[in-house]
C-alpha cells in the first residue's frame, strides 16, 4: 500500500483541542443571529471598539431591507464579500488569501475570520440592493466584473471588523458568503445592547463570530450509538457526535471490533446528499461510501467517519449553485471560488476529535486526497498509511475527477 506522501513545506504543526472554555452565551448569540440571517432579518454586530452597526445577508437583501439599514443606522450601505469573490470581480489580488485549511493550525481563536479574508465594496452614496446582488451573486450577473458600478472601491475588511464578521456569519449560515452592512456614523449615547434592543435586533459581537467556528469544531459530545447491521457488514455500530452549537451531528460507523492499540483502517467521508443518497453521477462519493464499507468489512474492521460537511463545507444549496456554474463550463474548483468560497472549506478537527473519543490515535487512511492526510496529521492523528480509494469514472464525472487530480493534487 502506498505510504502517505510527505506533507510539503514546514513540518505540520500539531493542533490539540483548545483548553479555552466555551463561552455559552457567545455561542448562543451567534446561533440566534445565524437563524435570523437565514430568515432574511437585519441583525446588529458590535465590534471591539464598542461601535455597532447593522447587517443583512445578500441573499435576502431587498430594497426595503437596504432602506431599513439606512433608516436604522443613518449610515450608507456597503457590501462585504470574501476576498475570493473580490478576486473574481478583479478587485483583489489572489495571492493574499490564506487557504481555509490553515485554520486548524492557528491556536488563536479568531483565526477563522483572518483565514477566510473579507473585503468591503463601497461607492459614494452607498450600494443599492440590485448592485449588491449583481456583485455578490454570480447567478444574478455572471459577468459582474465587466459591469462594476461607477465609483466602486474595494478595501480590506480587517479580522474583527463588522464586515469580516458579516461575511463569516453568512458563510456559517450556509448562505452566499456576502452581506450588506451599515454603521452608525457616531457612537449612540446608549450601549450596543440597548441600541439593538431598541430596534428589536439580535446582537452579536464580531469577536464571538471569529471564535465560534474554532470553538464549535473542537467540542463534540457523543450523544447516542446503536447496532446497525449493514449489507455486507453485519457487525456495525453507529455513533453520533453533536457539536457544541447543537448543529448537525457527525457520525462514526464502526465496523467489526478494531483494536485501538493498532492503526485503524479509516475513511473520512464528507456528506454528499446527491452522491451518497441519490446515486448522483456528478461525483464519486456514492461509490466511495459504499466501497469503503465493503472494503473495511473485507479487511475485518475499521471506522468510517460520516462528516456533516456537505459540498466540501459550503452546504447543499451552495453546491447546487456550484453545479449550475459548472454547467456554464467552469470546473469544481472555479465554481466554488466564483461563489466566493475557497475550493475546499472543510476543517478536520471534528474527525480527529471523534477518532480520539473512540480511542483511536493512529489510522490507515482510505483517501486519494493529500489535504486530508495533511490535515488529519496536523490535528494530532498519526496517519501511518494511505490506502488508495479509487473508483472508475462513470461517463458523467470525468471532468470532476480530472480537476481533483490536476488542481487539488488527488492521487488517482
Ligand atoms: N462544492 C462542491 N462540493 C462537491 C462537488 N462534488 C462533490 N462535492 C463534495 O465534495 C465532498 C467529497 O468529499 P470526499 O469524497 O469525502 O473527499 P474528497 O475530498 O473527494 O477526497 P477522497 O477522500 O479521496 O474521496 C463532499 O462533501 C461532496 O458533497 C462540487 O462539484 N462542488
Ligand atoms: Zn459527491
Amino acid at each position: 500500500m502506498a505510504a502517505p506522501p510527505k506533507p510539503s513545506g514546514a513540518p505540520a504543526a500539531k493542533v490539540t483541542p483548545a483548553a479555552a472554555p466555551i463561552d455559552e452565551a457567545a455561542v448562543r448569540a451567534v446561533d440566534r443571529v445565524l437563524a435570523a440571517l437565514r430568515r432574511g432579518e437585519v441583525v446588529a454586530i458590535e465590534t471591539a471598539d464598542g461601535t455597532v452597526g447593522a447587517a443583512v445577508s445578500v441573499e435576502s437583501v431587498t430594497l426595503d431591507a437596504v432602506e431599513r439599514l439606512k433608516a436604522l443606522t443613518g449610515g450608507t450601505p456597503r457590501l462585504a464579500v470574501t476576498r475570493r469573490r473580490a478576486v473574481v470581480l478583479g478587485l483583489a489580488a489572489a495571492d493574499a488569501a490564506r487557504p481555509v485549511s490553515d485554520i486548524a493550525d492557528d491556536q488563536a481563536p479568531g483565526a477563522a475570520a483572518e483565514a477566510f479574508g473579507a473585503m468591503t465594496l463601497d461607492r459614494p452614496g452607498g450600494l443599492t440592493a440590485d448592485q449588491s446582488h449583481a456583485l455578490a451573486d454570480p447567478e444574478q450577473h455572471p459577468q459582474a466584473q465587466d459591469a462594476l458600478p461607477a465609483g466602486l472601491s474595494a478595501s480590506e475588511a480587517c479580522p474583527g471588523s463588522r464586515e469580516a464578521a458579516a461575511v463569516d456569519l453568512a458563510r456559517l449560515a450556509r448562505l452566499l458568503p456576502a452581506a450588506i452592512t451599515a454603521d452608525l456614523p457616531s457612537s449612540p449615547a446608549i450601549s450596543a445592547m440597548e441600541w439593538a434592543a431598541k430596534h428589536d435586533l439580535l446582537l452579536v459581537r464580531a469577536s464571538d463570530v471569529a471564535d465560534y467556528r474554532v470553538h464549535v469544531v473542537r467540542t463534540l459530545r457523543r450523544v447516542a450509538d446503536a447496532r446497525v447491521p449493514l449489507v455486507g457488514s453485519e457487525n456495525t455500530r453507529i455513533y453520533a457526535f453533536r457539536p457544541a452549537d447543537g448543529g448537525p451531528e457527525h457520525l462514526a460507523i464502526v465496523i467489526g471490533d478494531p483494536d485501538p492499540k493498532q492503526p485503524v483502517l479509516a475513511r473520512l467521508h464528507s456528506e454528499c446528499f446527491t452522491g451518497d443518497l441519490l446515486g448522483s453521477l456528478r461525483c464519486d462519493c456514492g461509490d466511495q461510501l459504499r466501497g469503503a464499507i465493503a472494503e473495511i468489512a473485507r479487511q475485518g474492521s475499521g471506522v468510517l467517519l460520516y462528516l456533516a460537511q456537505e459540498g466540501r463545507g459550503i452546504g447543499l444549496v451552495n453546491k447546487l449553485r456550484a453545479y449550475r456554474i459548472q454547467d456554464r463550463g467552469f470546473d469544481t474548483v472555479d465554481a466554488n471560488e466564483i461563489l466566493g468560497f475557497e475550493a475546499d472549506e472543510r476543517v478536520y478537527l471534528p474527525a480527529a476529535e471523534m477518532l480520539r473519543q473512540l480511542g483511536f490515535e493512529a489510522v490507515r487512511l482510505m483517501t486519494n486526497n493529500p489535504e486530508k492526510l495533511r490535515q488529519l496529521a496536523r490535528c494530532g492523528i498519526a496517519v501511518v498509511e494511505r490506502v488508495a480509494h479509487i473508483f472508475p469514472a462513470n461517463g458523467h464525472n470525468e471532468a470532476y475527477l480530472r480537476t481533483k487530480a490536476e488542481r487539488s493534487g488527488h492521487m488517482f
